[in-house]
């Protein structure tokens, strides 16, 4: 084996890329080893790690798996933090390319959502919109973009298999959800939702999906958008301090997320709809004032749907009331700065009618 310099060798024993994360929570020089299985590591930026597996007729996938885009959302940390241990340490064999990202470490340091801006609502060039790279989410916003673009673009794979992208977003969400582990599918611009894709939701134990009507500035619209991925934010259970997430009620997302990067194919069972709850959304409602209040309690879960018309929020002079029946809320926050989303209204929904 090559000469391996203390940190790679402390990463090969203890596979803490979380700890050195962080430990440097502005920034990691790049570096590159190989480990004994073969696998290329190639640390590209604090929270950045990809890994490589020798070339095989079987390595058909290049998958992103992000957690820590908000900092406060530990379980998904978790989750790819012994993730990374493993495929570090040996104890899990790589199959496909993988990246896996520490969305915001300095965030997970302060255990906050976030610093100074939402990371998650900076991708797709809105970074550098407005007043541009002015803050460290909107330089990590750009960064992870292009750490995305050069993994799914510089393959080094020349089988002549067509090639899949993936990406998984990992969040919790702040309150209480009716359904405990939600997915958010991003727009496809009416391209067909993925049956596959319901299937791996389903072998992680998601199977409540919402399905989104328009663009985003969020990390899963971006690969899905721009890079043709397979791509969606995962919601697993309510924020939790690291340490206080009770995993047992993650063991089947962390399974499959494990068997999608060190096997062919997942275990899954056919897509039937009616093992779903489908939601699209029928309103998003935007913070307009510091006046915004919701008019339901901190306790209230997402996808509570209420009679209609009920008062939800008042904007200054404005006041949202339930419309239709079967709305439901979901995300309320009245925390978010103005102009940005402070609850999406869902209703019950289909994907009969455009699915492959
Ligand atoms: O619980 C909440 O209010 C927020 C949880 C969260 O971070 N959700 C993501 C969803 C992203 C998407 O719409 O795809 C977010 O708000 O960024
Ligand atoms: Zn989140």
């Amino acid at each position: 084996m090559a000469h391996l310099s203390t940190q790679h060798a402390q990463l090969l024993q203890h596979g803490d890329f979380l700890q050195l994360t962080l430990s440097n929570p502005d920034g990691l020089p790049s570096s590159q080893f190989t480990l004994p299985n073969g696998t290329t590591v190639s640390i590209l930026d604090t929270g950045v790690i990809c890994f490589e597996p020798v070339l095989s007729e079987s390595n058909t996938k290049d998958i992103v798996l992000s957690c820590g885009v908000h900092g406060n959302e530990t379980a998904p940390i978790e989750i790819c933090a012994e993730l990374v241990k493993d495929l570090l340490t040996g104890q899990l064999q790589l199959k496909h390319r993988l990246l896996v990202l520490f969305g915001n470490p300095a965030a997970i340091n302060a255990s906050t959502r976030e610093i100074t801006e939402n990371l998650n609502r900076l991708f797709s060039g809105h970074h550098s919109m407005g007043a541009g790279l002015i803050n460290a989410e909107r330089k990590r916003a750009k960064a992870l973009e292009e750490y995305v673009s050069r993994f799914y673009q510089e393959v080094r794979v020349t089988n002549v298999v067509p090639r899949n992208r993936y990406l998984y977003d990992l969040h919790t969400a702040i309150r209480g959800s009716r359904f405990e582990k939600f997915a958010v599918y991003p727009f496809l611009h009416n391209k067909p939702w993925q049956k596959a894709q319901f299937e791996f939701l389903q072998a992680c134990d998601v199977t409540t999906v919402l399905l989104m009507q328009t663009p985003a500035s969020t990390f899963s619209y971006y690969a899905s958008n721009t890079h043709g991925a397979d791509a969606f934010t995962i919601e697993l259970g309510k924020v939790q301090p690291f340490g206080r997430n009770d995993m047992q009620r993650f063991a089947k997302a962390r399974a499959a997320l494990r068997q999608l990067v060190s096997e062919a194919a997942v275990s899954t069972v056919h897509f039937d709809e009616q093992q779903f709850q489908l939601y699209q959304v029928y309103r998003a409602i935007n913070k307009q004032t510091q006046e915004f209040k919701l008019h339901f309690a901190d306790d209230v879960e997402n996808f509570t749907a209420y009679p209609q018309g009920t008062l939800l929020a008042t904007d200054g002079d404005i006041e949202y009331r339930v419309e239709r029946e079967g709305e439901a809320i979901i995300f309320p926050n009245a925390k978010v700065a103005i102009g940005q989303r402070a609850m999406l209204m869902v209703v019950p929904t289909t994907v009969a009618h455009n699915i492959a």
